[in-house]
């Protein structure tokens, strides 16, 4: 008999007899409203409506039974509707599991590999000291100083482009990301993502979505194509710096013409880089700074350790890394603290599976709540503070696990996570050891308190605080200023 009649799809909320759990399904964050179920139901929950069924995995042990061990049933992808209106394909993200899939995860898997990002510290690095002075300069600007970190840093690993602040390419590309995430209309949320969460899903033809998504189609083209044909110039022309184009090009051409079709992948993989890497890696830097907005006392305790570790005659660099366990433990709490995609990138069920007498099947959206994970009682003691020690070894610490399930589960996992990790190391060392962030001050030189506030996406970010960044002292504005020269 077929497993459905003996097992029982995962438990969940009590649903409607016609409309199932349409009703009841968030439409902002549902990562915290669906742990709150899975606190009452189990694990695993379920959830349906219009026909679908969406299975929430709240804990690191069910993601890895099922997206790790059995991944060869869980790698797929359900359908991404506002992504096609918006041709946005190829794209490595949403592709379905299969032969185009392996090839995308084949060229970022060898380029991102822990030892291949160690060739871009000196690229981050610079970076992060040329942002660290853009930051003391113009504080007030600095949601847009890290948005061009990301940026700018993705289009030099993808095209091997070095590009300021104000360069066309890096407006195209920020276009891009308002087009694909959270702005503006809306698309690009969780909702949207799951098409069947909400009555009137705004991607749905004919209504607002589908004539913006076709307003926007010429800049994302323009993303794909237009740094390619640069590289491609480039290259022809003997003049091409290094970068993952260059060199899949270069190993492209080694067995012949290039066909259409790899152009398309190298064009897909390229700009993938900047669409996954660039605003995710941004919004962590954002909950960085308001984690030490609201957590002056772990700036001081950090800041202590750079000062003992790397000293004050010089800035940290990546080789002070493994001796800066607090400064660490500041990473991996800021990528807890909120995780920036707190549902993770919705896995497929491929074929009906049991799992603990449980029924998932065929054809049902599998998500790893981040969020929920990240709120697990079991494994983080008190999950909503910010606590960068709980981390470090008993008795100094609680001895808790790092948060890996920021970057999501089994052949889907991050490929780059490798590079977004040293990203976060290297500004954060960096801004410590060279800047004071607090609160803003109001007129009459009072702190301004900042309530934590964000806006919720497929990658959620905090809304704007007002917040000061001030050099550490004289030193430190040496010390940068002398880099600079
Ligand atoms: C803090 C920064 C980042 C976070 C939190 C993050 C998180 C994630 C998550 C949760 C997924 C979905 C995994 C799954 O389906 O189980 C993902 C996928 C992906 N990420 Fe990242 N990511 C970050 C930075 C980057 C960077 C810098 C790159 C650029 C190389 C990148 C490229 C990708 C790609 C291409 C995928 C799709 C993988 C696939 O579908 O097979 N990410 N990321």
């Amino acid at each position: 008999s077929r497993p459905k009649r003996r097992y029982r799809l995962p438990p969940g909320p009590p649903a409607d007899p016609l409309i199932a759990h349409l009703r009841y399904i968030p439409t902002e964050n549902q990562g915290t409203v669906f742990h709150k179920w899975a606190q009452t139901h189990g694990d695993v929950i379920s959830v349906r409506a219009l026909g679908r069924t969406l299975v929430v995995l709240d804990t690191v042990k069910a993601a890895t039974d099922l997206l790790e061990r059995r991944s060869g049933n869980y790698s797929d992808r359900p359908a991404f509707p506002i992504y096609s209106l918006l041709e946005f394909e190829p794209n490595t993200v949403t592709m379905p599991y299969g032969t185009q899939f392996r090839k995308h995860r084949k060229i970022l898997h060898s380029n991102f590999t822990r030892d291949a990002c160690s060739q871009l510290h000196d690229v981050q690095l610079t970076m992060a000291r040329k942002l660290a002075t853009s930051l003391i300069a113009t504080p007030a600007d600095y949601s847009r100083l890290i948005s061009w970190f990301t940026t700018a840093l993705t289009l030099k690993v993808s095209y091997g482009l070095d590009v300021s602040e104000d360069d066309e390419l890096v407006k195209t590309a920020e276009e891009v990301g308002h087009v694909i995430n959270n702005s503006g209309p809306p698309g690009g949320t969780p909702v949207d993502m799951f098409p069947f969460l909400k009555y009137m899903p705004s991607w749905f033809p004919g209504t607002h979505y589908a004539n913006f998504a076709r307003e926007h189609i010429p800049i994302i083209r323009k993303l794909y194509d237009l740094p390619l044909q640069k590289v491609q110039e480039d290259l022809a022309n003997g003049i091409a710096g290094p970068s993952l184009a260059a060199s899949e090009l270069n190993r492209l051409s080694r067995t012949g013409p290039i066909s259409e079709e790899d152009i398309r992948d190298v064009k897909g993989v390229t700009m993938v880089i900047f669409a996954a890497g660039a605003e995710t890696t941004w919004s962590t830097m954002l909950i960085f700074i308001l984690a030490i907005v609201t957590h002056p006392e772990v700036q001081k305790t950090a800041q202590e350790e750079i000062d003992r570790v790397v000293g004050r005659e010089r800035l940290p660099d990546f080789s002070d890394s493994n001796s800066l366990p607090y400064t660490e433990c500041v990473v991996q709490e800021v990528l807890r603290w909120f995780p920036v995609v707190p549902l993770g990138v919705p896995h497929r069920c491929m074929e009906d599976d049991i799992y603990n007498d449980m029924f998932i099947p065929k054809g049902a959206t599998v998500i790893a709540n981040s969020r929920g994970m990240s709120l697990d009682e079991r494994v983080y003691a008190n999950p909503k503070d910010f606590n960068p020690a709980r981390y470090l070894p008993r008795p100094e610490g609680n001895g808790e696990p790092f948060f890996e399930s920021a970057f999501g589960f089994g052949r889907r996992i991050c490929p780059g996570r490798h590079l977004a990790y040293n990203s976060l190391w290297v500004i954060i060392a960096t801004l410590l050891a060279t800047c004071d962030i607090s609160k803003a001050l109001d007129e009459e030189g009072r702190e301004i308190n900042v309530e934590p506030k964000f806006l919720y996406g497929i990658v959620s970010r905090p809304k704007n605080f007002p917040c000061r960044i001030q050099s550490r002292d004289d030193k430190a504005t040496t010390l940068l200023s002398e880099l600079a020269e």
